[in-house]
């Protein structure tokens, strides 16, 4: 089994491996199918799983988990990091509670390792599907959703709050009244959409990034196979003897952030954990650093292509 190393965050008490499983399937995946899956990942050694109220993961992985522990794959809960994500439609102050209870429960868990805003807008409680209209659509109020956040923190419901899809623009207004501050932002991060900018802003502020969609989410509604299909990428692949897709895995580990990648394939998802027994040489890490740039996941194409939706677009 690969050896995952872990990074600690600060004001979690708890280390997190630096690649855990992602659980967005496209298309979405069936309850049993979902659980299978994730016991496989956690007989091939992910102990970090990323979910979301969203995803409507939640309850597969709480059964998984409760399956491995029947099985003697883990002896206790303790070995797991999980994450999960405040839903746009609880983004309200007295709604946090409530939500992160209500995550709790599908997982069958006491606690969270990690609670994230998981977007900076806003949704009406009405909302049942996405793209939606303009009216349903609402800024974050960043300074009383974080005090919610904060509330969960204390409440011991979970051991870290952070924030996801936040820009340099929202994570300084976080930063302005946050008693605790987000240790992490968990935000789009591959070799063609690389954050320089966002990157060096949390470094400074001691944030840790998370990259989601680190193979550019090939396969779903919100990605393509630009990654898994890019020439310099295979070329180094080629000349390693790896698969593409661990090299772009093993170039977002060498950036110093931790990655979240999904596969519900028993090969796949063992071989993206062959990242951490050899390294780019720095002429393969420059040619992939100089990649063009191109955004994958939109705002625009999740709510709908609103003045709001693009202005945000615009800022992460
Ligand atoms: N905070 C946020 O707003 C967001 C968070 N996320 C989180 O990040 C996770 C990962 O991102 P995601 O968008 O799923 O995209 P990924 O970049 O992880 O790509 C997932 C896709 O790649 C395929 N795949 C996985 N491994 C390989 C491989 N070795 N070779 C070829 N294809 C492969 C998977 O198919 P298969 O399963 O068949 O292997 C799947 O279709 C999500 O699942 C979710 O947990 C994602 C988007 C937004
Ligand atoms: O319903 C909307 C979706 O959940 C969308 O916001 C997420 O799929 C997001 O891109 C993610 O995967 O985290």
């Amino acid at each position: 089994m690969a050896v995952i190393p872990e990074i600690t965050l600060s004001s979690c008490g708890k280390t997190m491996p630096v690649i855990g499983m992602g659980t967005s399937p496209y298309p979405p995946t069936d309850k049993e199918t979902t659980k299978t899956a994730l016991i496989e990942a956690i007989k091939a050694g992910y102990r970090h799983f990323d979910t979301a109220l969203a995803y409507r993961s939640e309850e597969p992985l709480g059964e998984a988990i409760s399956e491995a522990l029947r099985l003697g794959l883990i002896k206790s809960r303790d070995e797991l990091f999980i994450t999960s994500k405040l839903w746009s439609s609880f983004a309200d102050k007295d709604m946090v509670v409530p939500a992160i209870r209500m995550s709790l429960r599908n997982l069958q868990l006491e606690y969270l390792d990690l609670y994230l805003i998981h977007w900076p807008f806003k949704l009406s409680q009405n909302v049942r599907s996405l793209p939606t209209t303009r009216e349903n659509i609402f800024p974050l109020d960043i300074k009383s959703v974080w005090e919610g956040m904060e509330e969960c923190k204390t409440l011991g419901l979970t051991k870290a709050i952070g924030v996801s899809n936040f820009s340099c623009k929202k994570l300084e207004e976080l930063l302005s009244t946050a008693k605790i501050p987000p240790p992490v932002n968990q935000v789009e991060m591959n070799p063609l959409w690389q954050q320089k900018q966002l990157r060096e802003f949390c470094k400074g502020k001691g944030i840790h990034i998370t990259a989601y969609s680190p193979l550019g989410a090939n396969g779903t509604k919100w990605g393509d196979n630009r990654i898994l299909e890019c020439d310099v990428l295979q070329q180094i692949a080629k000349a390693k003897g790896k698969t593409t897709a661990q090299v772009a895995l093993r170039w977002v580990h060498e950036q110093g952030v931790s990655l979240v990648a999904k596969s519900y394939n028993k090969e796949r998802m063992k071989e993206n954990l062959q990242i951490f027994d050899w390294s780019l040489t720095e002429e393969e890490s420059n040619k992939i650093s100089n990649l063009p740039q191109r955004k994958g996941v939109l705002v625009a194409n999740i709510l709908g292509p609103h003045d709001f939706s693009l202005e945000l677009d615009a800022e992460i």
